[in-house]
């Protein structure tokens, strides 16, 4: 039966973050972690939805709202199945409307919108075949796979023959990595120890309970001030011992040359990455950064723009690990096309998570990579942020610093109705009282 998406939806939705601090760091001192929220409604008679939201962290949000609902006209009143049919032409025309791609292309808050509005149809088709994300693209052939992808821009470092050929090299140990994950999980680190806004006092007591439930892997928000920094790290590095990984995020807060004279002083205190040592577009910039800190990497991508960018920090060598983001990059589609890029390069992938339902959206990435794409988590891990997993029907599982399979239908993206009445901006009592 065709399925009919009748009417798109978009809520503003803040959670007050900013008065705990939660997800503070050098450049974004006081997030509320907020989504410009997508609900598909079709003509389904048991009311089947598709859901799909992007990442804000407050002002703005209703920015992207205004976004969604400008590209919205594209999908309402289309059969599900039009798109699905074939899934890269369905984002070559999302991102391809004449007059709206003005405003990106591809970039800025139309991307974000398009992400939101892409995943609600990938979370939508998902459901209609009974199977979370990750396990509908794991299933596709390679052929499959390739035709959800617009190689547009990117053909100079990866083709369709070539994707297709590493998909067919991979296919073969499928079954057994993905029996491998529903038994031991998908290895993880935890940002939440870390925060900038955090008094030395409350990130120990954080380290001491995360290394109790068994993470073995922490992440330290940098940039603040050379003092602040050493000292934090410091704290960090005696709390987790020298046998357990630190990785070190600025958010952007520095020159090329600063990036590397703090990090050089820092580099005492190990760490395994510095992530956005500076601005996401300095492609150059982060090759430099790269090759003078060696063998600490460098990390990037939650504000890496599209693939067109991502294959540059690639083939300059900018980049050790690559952050790709489920909602900055367009969504599923393009989040496909990086993972192969770096799968050809050889690069890890670390999802960015660090945001309001993001390890929802991530897990599913990380875990078809490993089982389709990469077919390794030799040095990858899931970056895990311990708060508002309680506001989505499905909410990550976590154990042992590991992620466990979602194993329910959709992108696990779907809010509870009374936590998108509760905090709906600005009218929702959460934002009233
Ligand atoms: C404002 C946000 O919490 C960021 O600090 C967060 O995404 C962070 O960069 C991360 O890597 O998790
Ligand atoms: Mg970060």
């Amino acid at each position: 039966m065709a399925i009919k998406i009748t009417a798109i939806q978009v809520h503003d939705v803040r959670f007050p973050t900013s008065r705990s601090l939660d997800g503070s760091d050098a450049m974004n001192k006081d997030p509320d972690y907020s989504a410009a929220y997508v609900v598909l409604r079709t003509d389904e008679p048991t009311g089947l939805e598709g859901h799909g939201m992007t990442f804000t962290i407050g002002r703005g949000t209703e920015v992207v709202v205004a976004a969604i609902q400008a590209l919205a006209y594209l999908v309402e009143g289309h059969a599900l199945e039009e798109f699905t049919a074939d899934m890269g032409a369905f984002w070559r025309y999302i991102t391809g409307d004449s007059q709206l791609r003005w405003i990106g292309p591809e970039k800025g808050v139309i991307h974000l919108a398009t992400a939101a509005l892409v995943n609600a149809v990938w979370d939508l088709w998902a459901k209609v075949e009974g199977k979370p994300l990750w396990k509908l693209v794991t299933d596709m052939t390679p052929e499959e796979l390739v035709r959800c992808i617009d190689f547009r821009y990117i053909t100079d470092l990866l083709t369709p023959e070539e994707a297709l050929e590493l998909l067919q090299r991979q296919a073969p140990g499928k079954a057994e990595r993905e029996a491998e994950l529903l038994s031991k999980g998908y290895p993880a680190y935890t940002t939440s120890a870390g925060w900038s806004g955090y008094s030395d006092e409350h990130m120990r007591n954080l380290c001491r309970t995360a290394l109790a439930e068994g993470w073995t892997r922490f992440k330290l928000k940098v940039g603040v001030s050379p003092e602040d920094d050493a000292r934090r790290a410091r704290i960090m590095r005696e709390e987790i011992g020298p046998q357990n990984l630190m990785m070190m995020d600025a958010n952007q807060v520095w020159e090329v040359d600063e990036a590397i004279e703090h990090m050089r002083d820092l580099a005492q205190f190990q760490p395994w990455w510095i992530e956005e040592p500076t601005s996401p577009d300095d492609i150059l910039g982060h090759a430099r950064i790269a090759q003078a800190l060696a063998p600490i990497h460098v990390a990037t991508g939650e504000h890496v723009q599209n693939r067109i960018v991502f294959k540059q920090l690639l083939q300059a060598g900018a980049i050790g690990v690559c952050q790709i983001d489920a909602c900055r990059l367009g969504g599923v589609n393009e989040v496909l096309a990086v993972l192969l890029m770096a799968a050809k390069c050889g690069v890890a992938v670390c999802p960015h998570a660090g945001g309001v339902g993001l390890c929802e959206y991530v897990q599913h990435l990380a875990m078809l990579d490993y089982i389709a794409i990469s077919g390794t988590i030799e040095q990858r891990m899931l970056e895990y942020a311990a708060h508002l997993h309680e506001h989505f029907l499905y909410p990550v599982r976590l154990q042992g610093g590991h992620y466990l399979v979602p194993t329910e239908p959709g992108y696990s993206i779907e809010m509870r109705p009374e936590s998108l009445q509760e905090y709906r901006y600005p009218s929702g009592p959460a934002w009233a009282r």
